[in-house]
């Protein structure tokens, strides 16, 4: 079970409303004067992954009453129950397992008193075999050719992780090819298949419920792609694989079971790409870099399991977003890499926080009255810069924003990523500067400007700074530290959920999509005048109808 503490009661939560007053009139810029200890104090490594908090608006109480308050929230329970395999997504009466699917120590992990480990064991063998098949050209397609390319077709969390961690990856390529289908806008598949063979094309369906309307219509599509390129049924088994919970429609699709990976009901699918929905990552990146991204998120989920609140980035990273989100009123949080090859990894977390703690009923059944998940957004560096960073610098918005760069690059042209590196410094500084007006006057008069011109334009130039930030240094992006760094988001979401008394492993919310969806299909089949709805569902519907 898990705690129950409406966060709001605790005694931490009154001491930080006071605090709250008291630091929200203070300069960040000030704090870093005022103390020469504040980057030793506010920093964390974890293997080559240095967290920086410093350019936070918090000081040593700050911090301290915020690990109260998850002490009191009793955020050690709940980080028990998780590991141990409880049922902590009561909604839906599951465990939430994930870290089983990385847990390289092999310790038992049981669920309705069997462990688990065989069975993880036993898939993850499974991809090896067939990822090392396929990469090696031992597996051949129906007419003896060598598989090319990969289309993995999903949406979702079938979908996203993959994408996000085969593109962050990139680096470490196959000889394979990977697509991914996800829309159900036919315009997907069809510019997907657009330039694929289908003797040298193997398609992996990923599903956790192998119900899904989008990727189901996809496969079909597929199917029927694959079917008219000439093979026959029988042919199917060598170019099809099925990524699933469940065996039973994988079976009735037409797959072979042979060619199923599967999983289970406590790997939700916005925490699944550990799992067998990781089958395109190993054949992108090879089953060995899959391994170590596993490893990488082991040694996360071990830092997070045994380390002392203060010095444990997942924790120390939730409390600086509850900090934001419920005492400054922060409304959304920035992720931005500034690494290529990490373009999607906002996207990512976009599914993983926002499917998790976008609630707005506490684990009572009850609605909250404080505010719980934030908006997540981001684009990599420096494109951002260019686009909505005026609002960072200068909008009236508090967007707290995460920075992540590797030290290393995997492209080391030129100059180029001392001139990228160099923008990240620059930005989390100056957010946290800002520029005053007499800087703005001795910039202007420098540059010739009369008294009166530099008066009417000083005003606009003027940045208040005190923007908060966390800076995420990793040496370089590895298989390995990208796992860490995916369980490290992966559990502040759990950290703040626990806070915010929310189940975050369900997700009621993207149902009602499903069901309405379901409900109009079968009016948009006919040609019938439709008045079901209200007037402008209606009138949408039939000028459809009129123009199609
Ligand atoms: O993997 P399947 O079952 O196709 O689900 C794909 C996605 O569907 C959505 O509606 C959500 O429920 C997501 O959490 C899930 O990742």
């Amino acid at each position: 079970m898990l705690p129950n503490i409406d966060f709001t009661t605790t005694q931490a939560y009154e001491y930080l409303t006071d605090h709250f007053t008291e630091l929200e009139a203070k300069q960040l810029k000030d704090l870093f004067t005022s103390d020469s200890e504040r980057f030793a104090k506010f920093s964390l490594y974890f293997e080559d992954m240095l967290f920086d908090y410093s350019k936070n608006r918090i000081d040593d109480k700050c911090i301290a009453l915020l690990i109260q308050l998850a002490k009191e929230c009793r955020l050690n329970d709940a980080i028990a129950a998780m590991f141990s395999g409880e049922v902590i997504n009561a909604t839906e009466q599951r465990p939430v397992l994930h870290i089983a699917l990385r847990n390289q120590s092999n310790t038992p992990i049981l669920v309705d008193g069997k462990d688990v480990m065989p069975d993880v064991n036993g898939v993850l063998q499974h991809m090896k075999e067939f990822s090392e098949a396929v990469i090696s050209g031992e597996w051949k397609g129906y007419t003896g050719q060598q598989i090319t390319d990969v289309v993995n077709i999903g949406i979702g969390g079938s979908d996203l992780g993959p994408v996000m961690v085969t593109e962050a990856l990139k680096a470490y390529k196959t000889r394979l090819n990977l697509h991914f289908v996800s829309n159900v806008d036919g315009t997907h598949i069809a510019e997907t298949l657009k330039d694929l063979n289908p003797e040298t094309t193997l398609f992996l369906i990923a599903s956790k419920t192998f119900t899904t309307q989008e990727t189901m219509a996809n496969a079909n599509s597929a199917r029927e792609w694959f079917l008219k390129g000439g093979a026959a049924e029988a042919d199917i088994a060598k170019h099809f694989a099925a990524l699933s919970t469940n065996a039973t429609a994988v079976e009735k699709f037409g797959i072979d079971t042979a060619n199923m990976f599967g999983f289970w009901d406590w790997v939700g699918g916005r925490y699944s790409l550990w799992s067998a929905i990781g089958l395109s990552i190993a054949l992108g990146v090879g089953f060995d870099n899959f391994e170590a991204l596993l490893g990488g998120a082991h040694a996360m989920d071990n830092h997070f399991k045994t380390t002392e609140f203060e010095q444990n980035i997942p924790v120390i990273a939730a409390l600086m977003g509850v900090w934001y989100n419920n005492f400054f009123g922060a409304e959304s949080q920035a992720i931005l890499p500034y690494d290529q090859y990490m373009h999607r990894f906002a996207a990512y977390f976009q599914q993983g926080d926002m499917e998790s703690n976008g609630k707005y009923v506490d684990r009572n059944g009850n609605p909250v009255e404080y505010s719980t998940g934030p908006i997540i957004w981001g684009e990599p560096g420096t494109n951002g810069q260019h686009a909505f960073y005026q609002l960072i610098h200068q909008g009236t918005k508090l967007i707290p924003c995460d920075f992540i760069a590797p030290a290393i690059s995997h492209n080391p042209v030129g100059e180029h990523h001392t001139l990228l590196l160099s923008n990240f410094f620059a930005q989390t500084e100056a957010l946290m500067n800002g520029k005053t007006y007499d800087e703005v006057v001795t910039e202007l008069k420098a540059t010739g400007k009369t008294e009166e011109e530099i008066e009417t334009l000083a005003p606009f130039k003027v940045f208040e700074g005190n923007r908060p930030t966390n800076s995420i240094l990793l040496k370089e992006i590895t298989p390995r530290s990208l796992g860490s760094l995916i369980a490290m988001y992966e559990h502040k979401i759990f950290v703040q959920g626990i806070i915010w008394n929310i189940y975050s492993f369900d997700q009621w919310g993207v149902e009602l999509g499903k069901q309405l969806a379901g409900k109009i299909l079968p009016e948009l089949r006919t040609e019938d005048k439709i008045e079901s709805h209200d007037s402008s569902t209606n009138g949408l519907i039939n000028q459809f109808k009129e123009w199609r």
